[in-house]
């Protein structure tokens, strides 16, 4: 190469690009990852709001650890808040208080990281929803779905530690609940509470232990895993809807460079000042109304923050000690008395078992329909009745444990008997998920039915008319070319019969997977082929469609 072709940037700053672009190879890396296609739906921007939330909680968090203390020694408030003057109380407290009274901006900023706390959790776990009821997690996405769902626990666990900081009653009250969870555990479980809380519950160690999962360990455990996370998004490319020209082979969408990092960029700002305003207006776990932390009351009407509600739920719903039992009989145990403390322990499990089936779902489906193809087009919900029900049923177990958080509000507002609104929710906790299962699956069929209908016959016009003879009948309008791809474009499983091995033995396991199929895949609307469209269409006078033969329709 001669001198004259090197290229020699004549701006300021276009030399100092240079400079660090000749040291880090920084162009390659624009170059190859600004032109990735980045496909454009609404529904794609919840993984972005779980980003830019959490962002704001590490700006934000950093302020805070400014003032914040995180000891338990006694001290006496002598901050402004008056009402609290005089009163004993841990340094945690005070310097929360004094956060909130006394430092410059100090509440707007403690408001500012509570409710990006709030959305963080909420938009990462509508990301996951999306996700699920789309199909998103179907391979290769399995373990990207499987780092996400890691993401979830940690979020809720950053959640947790945070508002368990500030020492006050309700976060007291909430770490005295993890306590007795934790001493249920059997034979292990006094043991490592003791551990964790330095002796006898409360202690004076916990809050400075918190505070260093809360700043340090969640917090950078969630960068890491949001790093693999996004890694793999780059990795497996993004997901699209089906459409004409969108295939599983391709993306069709905007390179990130310039245009998503525009989006992107502004869309950062539109969350931060969301957040803002929120925090500026609304009023976040006001911690002077409660006081400090004191092991005797427990405050009326009170709730955990709304991600840790289903599992105060669990622990409502459940019959108290009726049930716990020794098991010394079982196992004779040199140590004292070993009591199961089912009231505790059973409400766990549902909790655990709930997580464990998030983690493992991409690989129950997978196990069902025997499908081990690549998926790069999503599902629209009503496409796959199966996994929307059982997405629904997931959901409304959730939220019934959710409601029974609340029992003692749903109580005093609506006048009814708190013991009757267990009852209740006792049922609920039974008959809502086959519920919300059942509906949600009729609800996607007659979807489903309704798009074939539309297909076949067009889309009611609205328009009544009369002919010679005097009768009534509906206009019907084709839909245009673009339309009929989306609602003939997917495939629907069929019952997937339970199969022999090679020896020409039928498993137990590919029986009850055999059984599973015929209840999931029994009732199906099968896509409409293109004999069925074109016979449709000469009966309505329309041309045949070119182009599509039976199986493109079927797909
Ligand atoms: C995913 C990340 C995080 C979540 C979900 C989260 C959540 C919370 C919540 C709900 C509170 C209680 C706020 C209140 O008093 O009303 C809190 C307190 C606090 N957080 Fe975070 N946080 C996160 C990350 C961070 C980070 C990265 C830092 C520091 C660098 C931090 C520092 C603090 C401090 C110092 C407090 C105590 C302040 C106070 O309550 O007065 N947080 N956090
Ligand atoms: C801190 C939490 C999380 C962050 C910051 C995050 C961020 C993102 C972003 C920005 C995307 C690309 C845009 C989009 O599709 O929304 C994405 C994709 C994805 N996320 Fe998350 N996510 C988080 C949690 C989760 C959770 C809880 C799950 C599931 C359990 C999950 C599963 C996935 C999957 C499978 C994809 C690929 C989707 C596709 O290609 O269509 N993520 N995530």
């Amino acid at each position: 190469m001669t001198t004259d072709t090197v290229y020699q940037p004549k701006t300021k700053t276009g030399r100092i690009a240079d400079f660090v672009d000749q040291r880090t190879g920084a162009s390659g890396m624009v170059k190859e990852f600004g032109r990735k296609i980045f496909p454009d739906h609404w529904s794609f921007m919840f993984g972005e709001v779980a980003l830019y939330t959490f962002v704001i909680l590490l700006i934000s968090g950093t302020f805070l650890t400014l003032f914040f203390d995180p000891s338990m020694a006694h001290t006496t408030y002598d901050g402004s808040y008056n009402p609290l003057k005089g009163i004993g109380m841990s340094v945690a407290y005070h310097t929360s208080l004094d956060i909130s009274f006394d430092v410059r901006g100090g509440l707007f900023m403690r408001q500012v990281h509570h409710w990006s706390a709030l959305l963080f959790v909420a938009s990462v776990s509508v990301h996951m929803l999306r996700v699920f009821f789309t199909g998103a997690f179907r391979k290769p996405r399995e373990l990207n779905w499987v780092v996400g769902s890691t993401l979830l626990v940690l979020a809720m666990a950053a959640g947790f530690t945070g508002y368990s900081l500030p020492d006050d009653l309700l976060s007291g009250n909430g770490l005295r609940i993890i306590d007795g969870i934790i001493k249920a555990i059997p034979v292990v479980g006094t043991y490592i509470s003791a551990f964790l809380f330095g002796g006898e519950f409360p202690g004076t160690a916990i809050i400075g232990r918190l505070y260093m999962l809360h700043i340090m360990l969640v917090p950078a455990l969630i960068l890491l895993m949001v790093a693999v996370h996004l890694f793999m998004v780059v990795v497996h490319k993004h997901t699209q809807w089906s459409g004409p020209g969108r295939t599983e082979e391709n993306v069709v969408g905007f390179p990130v460079g310039p245009v998503y990092a525009a989006k992107a960029g502004g869309f950062f700002f539109i969350v931060f000042g969301v957040v803002a305003a929120i925090s500026a207006f609304f009023t976040i776990n006001p911690i002077w109304n409660y006081g400090p932390y004191d092991p005797s009351p427990v405050s009326a009407g009170t709730q955990p923050d709304w991600y840790i509600g289903w599992a105060d739920g669990a622990l409502r719903l459940m019959p108290g000690q009726l049930w716990d039992f020794s098991f010394d009989w079982i196992i004779p145990f040199p140590w004292g008395d070993n009591l199961l403390a089912m009231g505790v322990l059973v409400p766990a499990v549902v909790l655990v078992a709930l997580l464990g089936g998030m983690f493992v779902w991409p690989w129950v489906e997978r196990w069902i329909t025997k499908d081990d193809r690549e998926h790069h087009l999503l599902d629209r919900p009503r496409n796959a009745p199966f996994r929307t029900a059982v997405g629904v049923a997931g959901v409304v177990f959730y939220c019934v444990l959710w409601a029974a958080a609340s029992s003692d509000l749903i109580a005093t507002h609506f006048h009814v008997a708190l013991n009757d609104v267990t009852y209740w929710l006792r049922a609920l906790f039974f008959l809502g998920p086959i519920l919300g299962f059942i509906i949600a699956r009729r609800i996607a069929l007659a979807l489903q039915r309704k798009d074939r209908d539309i297909v076949l016959h067009g889309r009611e016009a609205g328009i009544i008319e009369m002919s010679p003879e005097g009768a009534f009948t509906e206009r019907h309008e084709q839909v245009d070319e673009y339309k009929l791809y989306k609602l003939t474009a997917f495939e629907s499983p069929e019952v997937l019969p339970a199969q022999a091995d090679r020896a020409g033995h039928v498993t137990r396991s590919e029986k009850l997977r055999g059984s599973v199929s015929k209840f999931f895949f029994e009732d199906r609307v099968a896509p409409v082929t293109k004999s069925e469209l074109e016979e449709a269409r000469s009966h309505h006078g329309h041309h045949a469609v070119e182009g599509h033969d039976d199986k493109e329709l079927e797909q």
